[in-house]
């Protein structure tokens, strides 16, 4: 087993970030860690990378115990954090060379492996200039560079492409899934993109709160929430609206979010009418939209959550956070 943790706990004052969390990823396995803003990913993300130490629990790293062998599992582990430590004065060839000497490595083993990873992160051209001329796509590429410096068996990114345009964040998908298929590297991905998670991850955990909540593949995770979502928006009272869709046999199951009412069906296509129907008889409910789409990872978190992962107030932290305009290039 790549990583395993078992009941982690890590409390800060009265707040528990990490709430008794257990999970398992196999060797060579993409493991999704998705969840909201605050929801405790990057807490977890640094006990298991041994920067942080658990309240209580355990947790080993290929096969490592993270509290009592921290440089065995630190040998072993890669790791690109959210804010990353480049030096703006250095050139990024200088950056690589400096961290192969940190785990030990000679000069030109240190060389041999720069060649390999800027072929595989796509960042050869810029090598030589300084780190402060790059957009943030490349500096996130830099700094995945420089956790791979030492081949670790596990790689830790915490939400590496929050904040980047979408192209960059494609790029980093692509660099992601190339690392564990031709390397076979394990990958332990933290996410507030639910995207980002049905793209890459073989399995995904979502944490709310401290706590994992759901987990399973992504096809498992959204077959629980029935084949068909239809979506409907109401002025009026959303109450009664559920009230008259409830009696509906077809409705497996109705999240109610403010104005908009989420349904679980089984057929979507022959919803659609029985469910127009019924909210026309609603007393004072009008449809201000209604559709039908297939289940996304969304609505797992909806289903178990009874919020959306992505709330407005989610997109306001990602817009505030340092990764603003300058990185976005
Ligand atoms: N050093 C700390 N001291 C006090 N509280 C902390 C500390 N680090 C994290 N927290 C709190 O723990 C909770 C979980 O934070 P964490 O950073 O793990 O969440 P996250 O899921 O990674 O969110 P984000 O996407 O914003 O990084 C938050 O409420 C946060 O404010």
């Amino acid at each position: 087993m790549a990583i395993r943790a078992d009941t982690v706990v890590r409390r800060f004052g009265d707040l528990s970030a990490v709430d008794g969390v257990s999970l398992e990823v196999k060797a060579g396995e993409i493991y999704g860690f998705l969840g909201p803003n605050g929801a405790g990913k990057s807490t977890l993300t640094r006990i298991l990378c041994t920067l942080l130490t658990p309240s209580s629990g355990h947790a080993t790293v290929a096969g490592y115990d993270v509290e009592s062998q921290p440089g065995e599992v630190r040998l072993r582990a890669g790791v690109a954090l959210q804010e990353a430590a480049l030096d703006d004065k250095q050139t990024g060839s200088e950056m690589l060379a400096l961290q192969g000497r940190f785990y030990g490595l000679s000069a030109k083993a240190t060389k041999a492996r720069v060649d390999q990873l800027t072929e595989l992160v796509d960042i050869g051209a810029a090598l030589d200039r300084r780190i402060g001329t790059y957009s943030g796509g490349m500096k996130r590429r830099l700094d995945l560079a420089l956790a791979l410096v030492h081949d670790p068996e596990v790689l830790f990114l915490d939400e590496p492409t929050t904040g980047l345009d979408p192209v960059s964040r494609a790029k980093v998908w692509q660099e992601v899934g190339r690392l564990n298929q031709e390397l076979g590297m394990t990958v332990f991905l933290t996410t507030q993109y639910l995207e980002e998670a049905d793209e890459l991850a073989n399995r995904v955990g979502i944490i709310n709160k401290g706590r994992l909540v759901a987990e399973g593949t992504p096809a498992q995770l959204k077959r629980t929430i029935g084949t068909d979502v239809v979506v409907v928006s109401v002025a009026g009272d959303p109450a009664t609206a559920a009230r008259a869709l409830e009696s509906l046999e077809l409705v497996e199951r109705i999240e109610t979010n403010g104005p908009s009412l989420t349904l679980s069906v089984s057929d979507g296509p022959s919803s659609i009418s029985p469910i127009a129907v019924a909210l026309a008889q609603a007393p004072d409910v009008e449809v201000i939209e209604l559709s039908l789409r297939r289940p996304s990872l969304d609505d797992v978190f909806l289903s178990v959550t009874g919020e959306h992962i992505s709330d407005p107030s989610a997109f306001m932290a990602s817009a505030s956070a340092p990764q603003s305009t300058k990185e976005l290039q």
